[in-house]
């Protein structure tokens, strides 16, 4: 063993690991990554469990189904949930705590605090938390989807240093391992590039949701955050051997040196416009130093509504998207203003109110 350079990490286990064969829990493949959470929390490290499987956990109950409608999926996730819970308290002889997410809880700002308190409560107090999707109540507007993006959301709410999400395979390959037996593992990445997205297919098991794809998104969102990410096989009790020497066994993203500040990532990677503003295609304000110059003249659309605080995303009418951003201004205000036909009026309004947008709650889009 060496010594471990992490203070906070998320581990996030995927239902192949849960439930293989869809027949209730299995312990038989936790039993290593519950080891390796407890040597973890033995040297002080502050560990998040993201725990995916309530659906192939609650699956036996609801006969045979090959492909469960929306509504049994739910009653699935609702059954294999407490299961779920029930086979991770059998593993670990110290108290964990159960927190179920919706993205409409992580979006909206106070939730998303309340939700960082509540985590960085439990850790102080030696709980484990395990946090899974509450895919029993949420709805295709109000979810993540994928316990990828939550596990990185999750992360970055934690200020977690290391993402590990522990999977079916070994890493990411060239191409999907089990289609392409030439498939090569890549053994690190250091920027994610279009090349990256393209090598990453969907899921093929059974059981599991997003594939590689939703791990890469998983990856930009943690090491824009400076949180390092390994995909690793957690089948393999070697994998964690391995974590623990100090060794990459699967495919580690090197994170960003200068991580984004924390609202920033939010509002980037976590938060969701609530409206649009559309601006002319030939704007040409620096955003990133200059937000407050953008006025009401700038403005050619506004979609959506929103009020003051919501996320906004600033786009081209050409669909070049420039930013998202806290919006100091409702729809309703920022519509009226910008219908004016006496600009001098407009121009004195917004004077006195402030700008659109401010200068410290803008995130820069790529
Ligand atoms: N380039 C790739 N490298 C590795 N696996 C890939 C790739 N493209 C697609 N996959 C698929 O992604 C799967 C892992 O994702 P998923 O089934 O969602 O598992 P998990 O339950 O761990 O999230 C692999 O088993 C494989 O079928
Ligand atoms: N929230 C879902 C899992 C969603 C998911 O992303 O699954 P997986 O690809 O196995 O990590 C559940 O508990 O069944």
């Amino acid at each position: 063993m060496t010594d471990l350079p992490w203070k906070r990490i998320v581990v996030k286990v995927g239902s192949a690991l849960i439930a293989p064969q869809k027949q209730g829990c299995s312990s038989h493949y936790l039993l290593g990554i519950a080891q390796f959470i407890t040597y973890c929390r033995a040297q002080g490290i502050q560990v998040v469990l993201v725990s995916s499987g309530s659906v192939a956990a609650g699956w036996h109950h609801f006969g045979e189904v090959d492909k469960p409608s929306v509504t049994v999926k739910k009653a699935m996730a609702a059954a294999g949930q407490a299961d779920m819970m029930a086979t991770w308290n059998k593993l670990f002889d110290f108290p964990t705590a159960q927190l179920l997410l919706t993205h409409g809880d992580l979006r909206n700002r106070d939730r998303y605090i309340s939700i960082k308190d509540t985590i960085f409560s439990l850790l102080e107090h030696g709980l484990l938390p395990i946090i899974n999707e509450n895919d029993a109540v949420t709805a295709d507007k109000l979810k993540v989807g994928d316990n990828d993006n939550l596990s990185a959301m999750v992360a970055a709410a934690a200020d977690a240093d290391t993402l590990i999400i522990c999977s079916d395979v070994n890493g990411l390959y060239t191409q999907n391992p089990h289609e392409n037996p030439d498939a090569t593992l890549i053994k690190q990445v250091t920027e994610i590039t279009a090349e990256i997205y393209a090598m990453a297919g969907g899921a093929s098991s059974a059981v599991g949701t997003g594939g590689m794809r939703t791990k890469i998104q998983a990856a930009k969102k943690a090491i824009s955050h400076g949180i390092e990410t390994f995909i690793i096989n957690g089948f393999d009790a070697d994998s964690f051997n391995q974590l623990l020497k100090g060794q990459n066994p699967g495919t580690l993203f090197t994170s960003h040196e200068k991580p984004m500040q924390e609202h920033l990532h939010w509002m980037t990677h976590t938060s969701q416009a609530q409206g649009e503003v559309i601006v002319e295609n030939d704007f040409d304000i620096d955003l990133d130093a200059h937000s407050e110059q953008l006025t009401s003249d700038d403005v050619v659309a506004i979609n959506g509504d929103f009020s003051v605080g919501d996320t906004i995303l600033v786009r081209k009418g050409d669909g070049t998207k420039l930013a998202k951003a806290k919006s100091n201004y409702s729809s309703c205000l920022l519509s009226f203003i910008t219908d004016q036909d006496d600009r001098e009026f407009a121009s004195e309004f917004q004077q006195k109110t402030g700008p659109i947008i401010s200068e410290k709650n803008i995130a820069i889009l790529e």
